[in-house]
């Protein structure tokens, strides 16, 4: 049994996860909002997972830091210099990051590398996502893992090969690019398709999310994971050992 902090308590992912903590049989030591300090928390705490926003996270590393305890960080919508910060941090506590912490996606990761390291670069790789209508970042952090994967499959930097805005006279489809295409509505908890298409054939490997618990479970498993990891960057794919 574990001392689990919330930050983003009050939120979406917040709620589902101290049913998460609960049902797992873990304590909860409190959360904390937009404009509450991490750092009393943490104190508290066995380990610290972030389910809150972008602006948050420097204060949320420094205080995990400062109390000497795990972070898992699924907060999406993250920069470079936010990942600079989590790289720097992991040279001192653990810390999982992720986009997505369902087993579902994980694995799908998993074969999404496969798919695109066995197909040949003549097959052109879209990624569509849908969310609810609240979410506020896009392309998602999980269709940004999943293409991720397989630009890393392909050899190819994301940055280089992504096309997230098409609109107007795009011109033909750039050979190596990887595709976004972005869908708000409702109350979608998270559907991610990774299209493989080729000449007169076409592969498409989906993940639907049907509620937060998901996202929820798989966090408390990741955070009871990297409660006694030494120092370093993790991700939901060590945590399954894939
Ligand atoms: N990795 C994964 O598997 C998943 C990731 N997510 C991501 O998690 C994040 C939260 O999603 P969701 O719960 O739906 O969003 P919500 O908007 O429902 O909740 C966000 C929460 O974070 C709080 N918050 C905002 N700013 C700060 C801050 N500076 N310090 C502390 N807390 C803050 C908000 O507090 P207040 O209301 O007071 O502003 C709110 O309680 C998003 O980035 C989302 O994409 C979501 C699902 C799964
Ligand atoms: O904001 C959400 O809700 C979700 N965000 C994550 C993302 O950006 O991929 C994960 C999940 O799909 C739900």
């Amino acid at each position: 049994m574990a001392r689990f902090g919330i930050i983003g308590s009050k939120g979406r992912m917040g709620q589902a996860l101290a049913a998460a903590i609960a049902e797992a049989g873990h304590t909860l030591a409190g959360g904390v909002d937009a404009g509450e300090l991490p750092g009393p928390l943490a104190l508290e705490c066995d380990v610290l997972i972030d389910f809150s926003a972008p602006t948050a996270l420097d204060a949320n590393l420094k205080a995990a830091r400062v109390a000497g305890i795990p972070i898992l960080i699924g907060t999406t919508g993250l920069e470079e210099a936010n990942f600079a910060s989590v790289e720097d941090a992991a040279k001192a506590i653990p810390v999982l990051q992720t986009g997505n912490t369902s087993l579902g996606v994980t694995l799908l990761s998993a074969l999404v590398r496969q798919a695109a390291q066995r197909l040949g670069d003549d097959w052109d790789i879209e990624v569509l996502e849908m969310h609810h209508r609240m979410k506020v970042d896009a392309p998602s952090g999980t269709a940004k893992l999943l293409g991720e994967a397989a630009a890393s499959a392909r050899g190819v930097d994301l940055a280089q090969a992504m096309d997230s805005g098409r609109h107007g006279q795009t011109g033909a489809r750039k050979p190596g690019d990887i595709g976004f295409a972005t869908l708000r509505g409702g109350t979608v908890a998270g559907d991610h398709s990774v299209i493989f298409a080729g000449n007169e054939e076409r592969l498409t490997l989906s993940h639907s999310a049907e509620n937060r618990m998901i996202f929820a479970r798989g966090a408390v498993r990741g955070a009871e994971w990297l409660i006694g990891k030494p120092q370093g960057r993790y991700t939901m794919e060590h945590v399954l050992d894939l």
